[in-house]
């Protein structure tokens, strides 16, 4: 057992210059621990170096410097123990449509060398919802169910780390839902570590328990969840107005803007003033109030103050 499933170390990636384009640096000096057993989520702007980072850890990009330690296995000593420690269920959906789902899961525990007695493939097929499905060929398989047996697959050598790129990017709520189901059942009973990337950043503050935001390369900010949502105090008092009103003065760092059917969102520093002082100076212009409610700041407004996005004009609402 060991406390880190992943540690990352002054990892750079270059990728080499083509005739159509530069090198790039996509990795710029990552260092990241990820503890083992927690759900890890991995956000980023697009093209901040995400999946140069998961294909990194997964063997599948060569880094040009730095060093990555799976399960404790370092890539360049135990190359072959740091890959077994690791699955992957990649974003596109990269199966050969001529095998069957069973057959899909044996070749893939063959390559892992996993021997027949310890083969899992009908546990994972049902784990899935593709039992009944087993024997169809994978090329008569719907898009959810393709990426239910991609995470059946990147399972099938029992690894400590399962990485999840974008797994619920363009899937149904059933998907998504079972895809949740069974994440957190793998990780609460066999304690398999979660790293996730997600454009859903409602998905990542549900999940995940920590949170790396990357940007350009490097990571750009670590903690808990929590914490993380925490750190911006910004709030939000929506008020619905009883009839047409002007807006009252307003203290200092108050901002207004209106919301659709005519209510109107005053925002404010909640480390700095109470909801009590905004309410008292709209009352104190005058207006009448039908329905009061607050709103916290959520992780896409962390996101959006911390990274790059936040160079772009964001609206008030
Ligand atoms: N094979 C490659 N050759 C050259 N440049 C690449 C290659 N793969 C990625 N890049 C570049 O490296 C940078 C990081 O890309 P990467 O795909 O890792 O980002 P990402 O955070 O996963 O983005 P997205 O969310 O869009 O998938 C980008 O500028 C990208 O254009």
């Amino acid at each position: 057992m060991t406390d880190a499933a992943i540690e990352i170390t002054g990892l750079r990636k270059t990728y080499a210059p083509s005739a159509k384009s530069p090198a790039k640096l996509a990795l710029d000096g990552v260092d990241l621990t990820i503890p083992a057993g927690s759900i890890f989520g991995l956000l980023g702007p697009n093209g901040a170096g995400k999946s140069t980072m998961i294909n990194i850890m997964a063997g599948l990009v060569l880094k040009s410097e730095g060093s990555v330690k799976i399960w404790g296995f370092d890539q360049d000593v135990n190359p072959r123990q740091s890959r077994a420690a690791i699955g992957v269920m990649p974003q596109e959906l990269v199966l050969d449509p001529f095998f069957t789902p069973r057959g899909a899961l044996d070749v893939q525990a063959g390559l892992w060398g996993v021997p027949k007695s310890q083969r899992r493939t009908m546990e994972l097929l049902e784990m899935v919802g593709l039992a009944d499905k087993a024997d169809a060929y994978a090329r008569s398989l719907s898009g959810g169910m393709r990426r239910r047996l991609l995470l059946a697959k990147a399972l099938v050598h029992s690894p400590r780390v399962l990485v999840l790129d974008e797994p619920t990017a363009g899937v149904d709520i059933e998907l998504r839902n079972m895809l949740w189901r069974n994440v957190r059942k793998l990780n609460e009973q066999e304690g398999t570590t979660i790293i996730l990337t997600t454009h859903y950043l409602e998905e990542a503050q549900e999940m995940c328990d920590e949170i790396a935001i990357i940007d350009q390369g490097r990571v750009i900010t670590r903690d808990t969840t929590a914490n993380l949502v925490g750190r911006v105090g910004a709030k939000t008092l929506v008020v619905t107005p009883g009839g047409p009103t002007a807006i009252p003065p307003l203290p200092e760092g108050v901002s207004v803007s209106e919301r659709p059917g005519g209510a109107l969102a005053f925002s404010y520093d909640a480390r700095g003033m109470g909801a009590g002082t905004v309410l008292d100076a709209i009352r104190a212009g005058g207006m009448t109030l039908i329905d009061v409610k607050t709103e916290e700041a959520d992780l896409e407004d962390v996101f959006l103050q911390l990274t790059s996005k936040a160079k772009e004009p964001v609206s008030a609402a």
